[in-house]
C-alpha cells in the first residue's frame, strides 16, 4: 500500500504527455534490444544456454555464459532462438521494427491507429517471406535455414503438401500482390512527398527571391531617401535664392546684402514648417481605419449560431441618394454666377443608371469562407471568438476576434496558408485592424458589383460637398462613397499594371471634377504620351484645357512638349506666387475672393486664377526619354504648387524606382495603387505590400501616408465620357484654351522685358570679369563686385542679351562667347552705337 502511494507520488507530478513520452522510450528500448538479439543470432548460443545452470549465470568468470555470442547475452540467446530459429528466421526483424514504430508514435504523441495497417502488412510480409524462403530452402538448401526459421519451413511444407509445385506459383502471386500493395500506397505517398518537397523548395526560392527583392528595395529606398534629402536641399536652396532675390529687389540699397543670410535662414525654416504642415494636413484626409463600420446602422443580415463561433453579416447601407435633379439645379445656379460665359454643366442623365441597387449577399459563400478560415486556424490551435463579415462591392471583410491569449502576429504568420486554403487571389490580411485587437481578412466576392459612377456622383455626400476639387473615387467596403478634395491631397500618384483600371480611374477623377467645377474655375493640362487615353478630352479644349500659346495639340503627347509645358507650369506657379505675395494672401482661395471683391488692381497684373489640374498618363514614357528634365519640374511643382492651385495627378504602369524616383515620391504623399505585378512594385508605390493582392478592374488601395483604404473604383465608360465631353464641347467656349506662360527659349525670345533696357552700372566691369575668367557665373560676379545674388543674376541676363555669355545651362556656368578684352571692347562699342 505504502509502495503504491509512493509510486503514485512519483508519477503524479508528471503531465499526461510526459508519461506517454516515457512509455514511448521504454517501448523503443524493448524494440531495439529485440532487434539486437535477432541480428546477432548465433546458432551455437542455444546449445550453450542449455548447458547453463542458474549458478553459472551468477558466477563471475564462469565459462559458457561468457562464450555466448548474442549481443543481448543469455536473454538475447533465448529470444533469438525463439524468433529466428523457431519462428520466422531473420524476417522476424520486422517485429522489433514494428515495436520501435509503436514506441516512436507514443513518444511523439501521434495516433497509434495509423500503425494498424503497417502492422498487419508487416506481419503478413514476414510470414510470406519466411514461407517463400522456406520453400526454396526445402528444395535447394542454398542457404542457411536462419533466413526462414522453422515456422517458414513448416508452412512451406504444408503448402507444398496441399498444392504441390503450384505452391510456388501461389507464393509468387502473393508476393507480387504484396509488393504492389506496398507500391500503390507508397506511390501515393511518394508522389505526395515529391510534390510537397517541390512546393517547399519553390516556396523557399520565392522567399529567397523576396528577401533579395526586399534588400534591393531597401537599398533603393535608402537611395531614394538620399535623393529626397538632396531634393529637399535643392528646393530649399532655390527657395532661398528666390527669397533672396525678392528681398534684394525690395531693398534698393546693396549695402544691406549681408541680411540675405537671415532671409535665407528664415525662408528655410518657413519651408520646413510648410512641408511639415502639408504632411500633417494630408494625413487627416478621409482615412478611416479599415472596417470600422457603424454596425448599429448597417444592415445585419444573419446572426446564426450553427457552430461554436457566431458570424454576423453586415452590408453597409451606403450613402443617401440625392434628389434626381438636385445636382443639375445647383450647377445651373453656379453657372449663373459667371456671366462672362454661357455655360451649362453636364447633366446627371448623361450617366448610365446602375441596373440594380446594392450588392447581393451570397450567404452560402460567406459560410463556406468562414468554415475554411476557422478550419485552418483551428488546425494551428488559434481560437476565434466571433466573426463579423462586412460585404463590400468587391470583397468581403471577415473581422475575426481572437481569444484573448492568441497573438495577432501568429494569425498573420498563417496568411499564406489561408490564401491557399481559400484559393483566393486578392486575399488581404490586415493584422491587426488599426486600433483594435481584431484581425481582418478580405476575401474577394464570387460575384462582384460594378460601382457605376452615377451611384457615387448622385449622392448627397457628393452633391452637397463644398470641397473645391471633389473627387469621389468609388465605394469603400462599407459601401460608402470615398470622397476627397484634390486640393488637400494635394497631388496624386497612381500606379497599376496594365488593365488594372488606371485609365478608368483617371476618367473617374476628371468626370467628378467636370460635374462640380465651372470652366472658369478649373483647367486641365493633359499630358498623354500614349496618345490615346486622354484624347477623349480634346473636345473640352475651349472650356477646360490649358495649353502653351500656339500649341497645335491641346493634349500634349510629345516628350519635348511635355517638358516645355511642365516648365511653363513652374513659371505659372512662380507668377502666381508673386501675385499672391502682392495681394498679401496665403492661398488661391483667399486670392480669388479678394479679386472678386474688387480689392486687386488688374493693371498690376491681377486676374482670376483657376485651379490647374495636371494629368500625366504614363510617367514612365516621359521619364525614359527625358529623365531629369521631366523629374525636376514635376518635383518642383509638387513641392510648391499647392498654395497656388496647381495639382498633379500622375499615373504609371511601371512603378519602378527609376520612374517613381525618390524625389517624385517624397512629394506625393497621396497615392493610389491598382493591381500591380509584384510585392516589390507594391512597395515602390505604397511602401508596403498589398497592391499585388488586388484583383484588378478598379480594385484599389488609397493611402496618404497614414492608413490604407481599399476602394472599388467607380466605373465610367468611354461612352459616358464621350457624352459628357460632347455636351460641353458643343457649347460656345472661351476664344482659346487657357494660356500658360511662354518660357524663354534658347534664342532669347522671351516675354520678359529686355534687361538691356536698364543697364546696370556694373555692366562693363562685369563683362570684363567674365571675359577675363572665361566663366559666366553669377557667383563670380557676386564675389568680384561684392553685389547680391539678384543683381548679379540681372547683370548676367544683360550680358547674355548683349551676346557676352551664352544661355543658361542649369548648374554649370554659362559659356563665355567673347574670347578676349579686345573683342569685348569692340562689342561694347557696337552696343553704345546701337543704344545711341
Ligand atoms: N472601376 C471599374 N469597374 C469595373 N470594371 C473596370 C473598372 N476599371 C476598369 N475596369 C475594366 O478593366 C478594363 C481595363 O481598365 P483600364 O483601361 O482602365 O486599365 P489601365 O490600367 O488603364 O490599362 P492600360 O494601362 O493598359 O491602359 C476596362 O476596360 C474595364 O472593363
Amino acid at each position: 500500500m505504502a509502495k503504491k502511494s509512493s509510486s503514485g507520488k512519483l508519477t503524479s507530478g508528471l503531465s499526461e504527455s510526459r508519461k506517454l513520452e516515457i512509455l514511448g522510450i521504454l517501448i523503443m528500448a524493448i524494440g531495439a534490444l529485440l532487434a539486437l538479439s535477432i541480428i546477432t543470432y548465433n546458432s551455437a548460443d542455444y546449445a550453450l544456454i542449455q548447458s547453463l545452470s542458474t549458478d553459472t549465470i551468477f558466477t563471475v568468470d564462469e565459462g559458457p555464459a561468457l562464450r555466448i555470442q548474442n549481443g543481448l547475452g543469455v536473454v538475447g540467446a533465448y529470444l533469438s532462438y525463439v524468433f529466428v530459429y523457431l519462428l520466422f528466421g531473420y524476417t522476424s526483424i520486422i517485429i522489433p521494427i514494428l515495436i520501435l514504430s509503436y514506441g516512436w508514435f507514443i513518444f511523439r504523441g501521434f495516433d497509434v491507429k495509423q500503425l494498424l495497417w503497417p502492422t498487419a502488412y508487416g506481419i503478413w510480409t514476414m510470414v510470406l517471406l519466411s514461407t517463400i524462403l522456406g520453400w526454396v530452402y526445402n528444395r535447394y538448401e542454398a542457404y542457411s535455414s536462419v533466413w526462414n526459421g522453422s515456422a517458414g519451413i513448416a508452412m512451406s511444407r504444408v503448402l507444398e503438401n496441399i498444392t504441390g509445385i503450384g505452391s510456388i506459383v501461389i507464393l509468387g502471386v502473393l508476393f507480387v500482390v504484396t509488393v504492389l500493395m506496398l507500391l500503390d500506397r507508397d506511390l501515393q505517398k511518394t508522389v505526395d512527398f515529391i510534390k510537397s518537397t517541390v512546393a517547399e523548395w519553390k516556396e523557399k526560392q520565392a522567399e529567397k527571391r523576396e528577401e533579395r527583392a526586399q534588400k534591393k528595395a531597401e537599398k533603393a529606398k535608402q537611395k531614394q531617401e538620399q535623393q529626397e534629402i538632396e531634393a529637399q536641399r535643392q528646393a530649399e536652396q532655390k527657395m532661398k535664392q528666390r527669397q533672396a532675390s525678392t528681398q534684394a529687389r525690395q531693398n534698393s540699397e546693396p549695402a544691406k546684402e549681408q541680411s540675405i543670410d537671415d532671409i535665407v535662414e528664415r525662408s528655410q525654416e518657413e519651408d520646413l514648417e510648410r512641408m511639415r504642415q502639408q504632411k500633417e494636413e494630408v494625413k487627416d484626409l478621409d482615412q478611416r481605419p479599415r472596417a470600422i463600420i457603424d454596425k448599429g446602422e448597417a444592415e445585419k443580415v444573419v446572426d446564426e449560431e450553427e457552430d461554436d463561433v457566431d458570424i454576423a453579416v453586415y452590408v453597409g447601407k451606403g450613402d443617401e441618394e440625392a434628389d434626381a435633379k438636385e445636382l443639375d439645379r445647383q450647377n445651373k445656379d453656379k453657372a449663373k454666377e459667371v456671366p462672362e460665359i454661357k455655360y451649362k454643366f453636364p447633366t446627371i442623365d448623361l450617366l448610365d443608371s446602375p441596373p440594380h441597387e446594392g450588392n447581393e449577399v451570397d450567404l452560402e459563400e460567406i459560410k463556406e469562407n468562414k468554415r475554411i478560415i476557422l478550419d485552418k486556424l483551428k488546425r494551428h490551435k488559434i481560437e476565434i471568438l466571433s466573426i463579423n463579415a462586412i460585404v463590400g462591392p468587391t470583397v468581403t471583410l471577415y473581422e475575426l476576434e481572437p481569444a484573448p491569449d492568441v497573438k495577432i502576429s501568429k494569425i498573420e504568420s498563417y496568411a499564406n496558408d489561408l490564401k491557399m486554403a481559400t484559393a483566393a487571389h486578392g486575399l488581404r490580411i490586415i493584422a491587426p485592424i488599426p486600433g483594435r485587437s481584431a484581425v481582418g481578412i478580405e476575401v474577394p466576392n464570387g460575384a462582384r458589383e460594378t460601382v457605376y459612377i452615377k451611384s457615387v456622383i448622385n449622392t448627397k455626400r457628393f452633391v452637397e460637398t463644398d470641397m473645391e476639387l471633389p473627387v469621389a473615387f468609388g465605394k469603400t467596403i462599407e459601401n460608402e462613397v470615398f470622397l476627397v478634395d484634390l486640393t488637400r491631397m494635394p497631388h496624386l500618384l497612381i500606379a497599376g499594371a496594365t488593365g488594372s483600371g488606371k485609365t478608368v480611374g483617371i476618367n473617374t477623377i476628371i468626370t467628378c471634377l467636370l460635374y462640380k467645377c465651372h470652366p472658369d474655375n478649373l483647367k486641365f493640362v493633359m499630358i498623354d504620351p500614349k496618345k490615346i487615353e486622354l484624347s477623349l478630352f480634346r473636345n473640352i479644349e475651349r472650356h477646360f484645357l490649358a495649353t502653351l500659346p500656339g500649341a497645335e495639340e491641346p493634349i500634349v503627347t510629345d516628350t519635348t512638349k511635355a517638358q516645355e509645358t511642365l516648365e511653363s507650369l513652374t513659371k505659372e506657379m512662380d507668377e502666381r506666387y508673386d501675385l499672391l505675395k502682392m495681394a498679401m494672401v496665403r492661398d488661391i482661395k483667399d486670392y480669388n475672393r479678394k479679386y472678386e471683391e474688387g480689392d486687386l488692381d488688374e493693371e498690376l497684373g491681377h486676374r482670376h486664377l483657376p485651379y490647374i489640374v495636371v494629368v500625366i498618363d504614363e510617367l514612365a514614357d516621359l521619364m525614359m526619354t527625358a529623365g531629369k528634365q521631366i523629374e525636376e519640374p514635376i518635383a518642383r511643382l509638387a513641392q510648391l504648387a499647392r498654395a497656388v492651385g496647381i495639382h498633379l495627378v500622375v499615373a504609371t504602369q511601371r512603378p519602378s524606382v527609376n520612374v517613381i524616383t525618390g524625389t517624385i515620391k517624397a512629394n506625393f504623399p497621396a497615392r493610389i495603387a491598382y493591381q500591380v505585378a509584384s510585392k516589390v512594385d507594391s512597395r515602390t508605390i505604397l511602401d508596403t505590400g498589398g497592391a499585388d493582392q488586388l484583383i484588378g478592374r478598379g480594385d484599389m488601395l488609397f493611402t496618404n501616408g497614414g492608413g490604407m483604404t481599399r476602394i472599388q473604383n467607380a466605373f465610367v465608360s468611354t461612352e459616358e465620357v464621350e457624352k459628357i465631353t460632347a455636351f460641353i464641347g458643343n457649347q460656345m467656349g472661351y476664344k482659346h484654351p487657357y494660356h500658360l506662360p511662354v518660357i524663354e527659349d534658347e534664342d532669347g525670345v522671351s516675354d520678359i522685358p529686355d534687361p538691356l533696357e536698364d543697364i546696370d552700372e556694373y555692366f562693363e566691369a562685369a563683362a570684363k570679369i567674365v571675359v577675363l575668367h572665361q566663366q559666366g557665373s553669377v557667383s563670380l560676379l557676386q564675389r568680384k563686385l561684392k553685389i547680391g545674388y539678384n543683381r548679379a543674376g540681372r547683370i548676367i541676363d544683360q550680358l547674355y542679351n548683349a551676346g557676352v555669355v551664352g544661355p543658361y545651362q542649369g548648374s554649370t556656368a554659362r559659356d563665355v562667347l567673347v574670347d578676349d578684352e579686345d573683342e569685348l571692347e569692340q562689342l561694347l562699342d557696337e552696343l553704345d552705337e546701337f543704344e545711341g
